[in-house]
Order: structure tokens, then sequence, then C-alpha cells
């Protein structure tokens, strides 16, 4: 995705804090969201990453801190605002009776005022359905669909008023492998073609891989590591194993620097070098290395890598 940097970014959090009762469960959250950027927030369980959502969505005060999302504060923000905001909450509980056809048609009609010229409002009912592969369930009584239809419907709700920020808490969760991947493919849709920006909570480590532009790592209730999951990688292991075989025998090689390493092998081997594979870290040895250094008590300082 190409970025004009000197746009505001859509979602700019500053010192964030949140404590229950005497739980600090945010203890200076700093992060950016820029336009059209898919943004991963990764962190173990009870992080903080719901609470840092709801915040920027306007259904919680924070204790302290300074946030903007498209250019307002979410705790005051009006209708128009909340028009221009998509949310993915758990599943759709309300209405059980309806159908999804009838409650999408309902809750469009909520954001037409707010439609523009370059933003139609509200999306096309029948279209959204098949985006979210909900079409042949179309007219089925919510209360009878099942946990992973319930939370395509959650998404498309989500959808409903073509939200230019759009907010998803695991929005994957209960999806098989197919509904995964077709939200993923959605997900980029949204992103590329509609310019919509997105951030999104996961614990699947594959998927924040897939989708994101940038991945952020909450843990002890702070960002501890912002980038994108090459530059995380590359910054947490920085060793890569390349493999080959010559002749029929098996060679691995650990270094900090594949690329001028390969390029020697090829000056020096050439078409003798077979069966190459350079392998780096995966997001999720450097996700766990990051975690674990925060619960160990060292505290990281903010790794921040180039895009
Ligand atoms: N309304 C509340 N009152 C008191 N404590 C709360 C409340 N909401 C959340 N918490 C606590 O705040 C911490 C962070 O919760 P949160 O749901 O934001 O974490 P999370 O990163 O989203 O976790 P998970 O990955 O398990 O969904 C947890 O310890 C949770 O028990």
């Amino acid at each position: 995705m190409t970025r004009n940097v000197s746009e505001q970014p859509v979602v700019r959090v500053r010192g964030l804090r949140m404590t229950y009762g005497t739980h600090e469960v945010l203890t200076g959250v700093d992060l950016d969201v820029h336009c059209g950027e898919v943004v991963c927030l990764l962190g173990p369980n009870g992080a903080g990453k719901s609470t840092t959502i709801e915040v920027l969505e306007g259904f919680r005060l924070p204790s302290a801190g300074e946030v903007r999302v498209l250019g307002a504060d979410p705790a005051r923000a009006d209708d128009a605002w909340r028009a221009r905001v998509g949310v993915v909450l758990q599943s759709w509980r309300d209405h059980p009776r309806w159908t999804p056809r009838r409650l999408l048609t309902h809750l469009g009609g909520f954001y037409r005022p707010y439609s523009t010229p370059e933003r139609p409002r509200p999306h096309d009912v029948d279209r959204l359905l098949e985006t979210v592969g909900l079409t042949d369930d179309a007219d089925r009584r919510i209360a009878t669909l099942s946990g992973g239809r319930r939370r395509r419907l959650d998404v498309a709700v989500g959808l409903v008023g073509r939200p230019e920020l759009l907010f998803l808490d695991e929005p994957t969760a209960g999806f098989d492998p197919e509904a995964r991947r077709d939200f993923h493919d959605l997900v980029h849709r949204l992103s590329d073609l509609e310019g919509t920006s997105v951030l999104l909570t996961t614990h699947d480590l594959g998927e924040a891989e897939r989708l994101a532009d940038r991945i952020l790592i909450l843990a002890g209730g702070r960002i501890v590591a912002d980038g994108s999951a090459d530059a995380l990688n590359r910054q947490v292991a920085a060793t890569s194993e390349v493999r080959w075989t010559r002749h029929g025998e098996r060679f691995v090689h650990a270094t900090d620097e594949p690329t001028p390493f390969v390029r020697r092998l090829f000056e020096q081997y050439g078409d003798e070098v077979a069966d190459l594979e350079v392998h780096r870290a995966s997001l999720e040895d450097t996700y766990l290395a990051m975690v674990t250094r925060h619960q160990s008590g060292v505290r990281p300082e903010l790794v921040e890598v180039a895009r």
C-alpha cells in the first residue's frame, strides 16, 4: 500500500492509560493507524487489546491520554462520526427472529443520511450478503445460523455503512478455513479498492502475517513492537538459515545476511546449487520472543522498524 506521509493518521493515540479499580491494564499506549492501512493488534490474553479497541470506538472512557479517531475524540463524537466507523463486536444476539436480509436493511437505513457521492451509503444488501458469503442464508432466522455464519453476519453489520475505518475484535474466531480465507480476501479488497483503514485484534499469527501492513504487539500495558511482519522478524531474530543441496548432499548455513551469502554460493557453484531455501524466523518466534522478554521482567524499548 502506498501512503501519502503528509496525511494525518485516521487513529492517533498518545499516552493512553486504563485502570479498572486498582488494576492498571494500559500504562501508556501510543499508536497510529494511517489511511488505508491494515493494522493488527497482537498480545497475550488480558493484555488490553479489547479495552484499547473499545476506547477507540467510544464505548469506554479512558483513565488518561489523548485519543483522536477520524479527527475527533470518540467519547464525544456525534452520529456523523459514528456513520464513518464500522465496528465488529461479539456475535449479534438481538433480533434472533429476524433474517440477515431484514437486519442489514434495517441497520443500513441509519446510514442513508450520511451518504456522499464518493461513498454511497449504505451498502447494497444483496451484494453485501454475497460478499460475506451469506446469500444462501439471507432469509433464514438469525437464531438458526451456525456460529461461523453468525460471525459472518457480524462482519456484514460492521460493513453495512461502508465505513472509512473498521474495528474488528477477533473477527475470525469460529471461522472454518474457507470462511477465514474469504474474510482475508475481503479485508484486502476493502483496503485496496475502498481505501478502508482496518484495525483488528487476533490471536492467529498467520492471519496477522497475511493481513497486516503493520503489526503492533501490546504487552505490559503498552506497545512493545511496531512494524511489518518481515521487519519485526528481522529485528528480533536476525539469523536466517540457508539450506541447499549439491550433488545430492544437503547443506545448512546460519547467517545474518542471507542475500550476499546466496550470491556467493551461486558465484562459486552456479547450477550445481539445488533445492535452495532461505528460512527467516517466523512471526510466532518473534511474537513469543517479544512477549517472553516482557514477561521475564525486561521492559523492552519499543521495537519500531522500517516498513
Ligand atoms: N469492565 C471491566 N472491569 C474490570 N476489569 C476489566 C474489565 N474489562 C476488562 N477487564 C480486565 O482488563 C484486562 C484486559 O482485558 P481485555 O479484554 O482488554 O484484554 P484482551 O487483550 O482483549 O484479552 P483477550 O485476548 O483474552 O481477549 C483483563 O485483565 C480483564 O480482566
